[in-house]
């Protein structure tokens, strides 16, 4: 018995085209963004996957690619459950800064610190930024634990209890889960299914709009480590695109 988990990382924003840090900033896709969420249904389809459960993050551009891909699927009716646990990484005090400039500005150690090491977070946002969600309703709830800032062991640590607590049932109980998020929340699962290192995570990057499916085994590791991309040359292309983030 094996389960079927299905990550899908939200088409691009208007701030991944503008390359601009974006973190809890809830902004929506473009039209390319929603070209590639559709065709992230139609690749379901093909590949004879139909998911039964859908979890979301709180952040328009993941429940609009969700919608997307489970309208050309098909599937708009499936139940759906939605968390702060799997939002983007909070960026900190660089949410609204351009990666080009920062890349500029700091240098390349400093940059890429930020982006892809473990354990170092950005400075903190400030809670008057235009940039904050302090004053977000939809995180009322977390009232003084609610982010500053993150980094990607900080995402593992508050992913982690939705994936025991919600998304492992839904497995075991035979549904096939999709999983619609982003790039480090999604980084951060896979370095847990996938067990990789605190240091080598820093090279893993996650395409935007094209599905990745896990077979797991009933420990829940994965059948294929890596588990493996619907559109697997598109995919190869849009990683480099993500690592080179920043660089033209
Ligand atoms: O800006 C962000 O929130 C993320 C994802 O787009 O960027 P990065 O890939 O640089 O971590």
């Amino acid at each position: 018995m094996t389960y079927t988990l299905i990550l899908l990382r939200h088409g691009q924003s208007e701030w991944n085209e503008k390359n601009l840090f974006t973190g809890w900033y809830d902004v929506t896709l473009t039209e390319q963004g929603r070209a590639e969420a559709t065709r992230g249904g139609e690749l379901l389809t093909e590949a004879g996957l139909a998911p039964s459960v859908l979890h979301t993050s709180l952040l328009k551009r993941a429940i609009i690619t969700a919608n997307l891909a489970l309208e050309s699927a098909d599937l708009n009716w499936i139940p759906v459950k939605r968390s702060w646990r799997l939002n983007e990484r909070h960026y900190g005090a660089l949410q609204g800064k351009d990666k080009a400039q920062t890349l500029a500005e700091y240098g390349e150690e400093q940059f890429m610190e930020w982006r892809r090491s473990y354990d170092t977070p950005p400075p903190p946002l400030a809670d008057d930024s235009e940039f904050s969600q302090i004053n977000d309703p939809r995180y009322a709830d977390l009232g003084d634990d609610a982010p500053r800032t993150e980094c990607l062991k900080d995402v593992l640590d508050r992913m982690l209890p939705y994936w025991e607590d919600e998304i492992k049932p839904d497995l075991a109980s035979g549904k096939t889960v999709l999983v619609t998020a982003h790039g480090n929340s999604l980084r951060a699962l896979v370095k847990h299914l996938d067990g990789i290192s605190d240091e080598d995570i820093a090279g893993l990057n996650i395409p935007t709009g094209i599905p990745l499916v896990y077979e797991l085994n009933d420990d829940f590791t994965p059948v294929t480590p890596g588990g493996k991309y619907l559109d697997a040359a598109a995919a190869a292309d849009a990683i480099k695109a993500v690592a080179n983030q920043g660089r033209h």
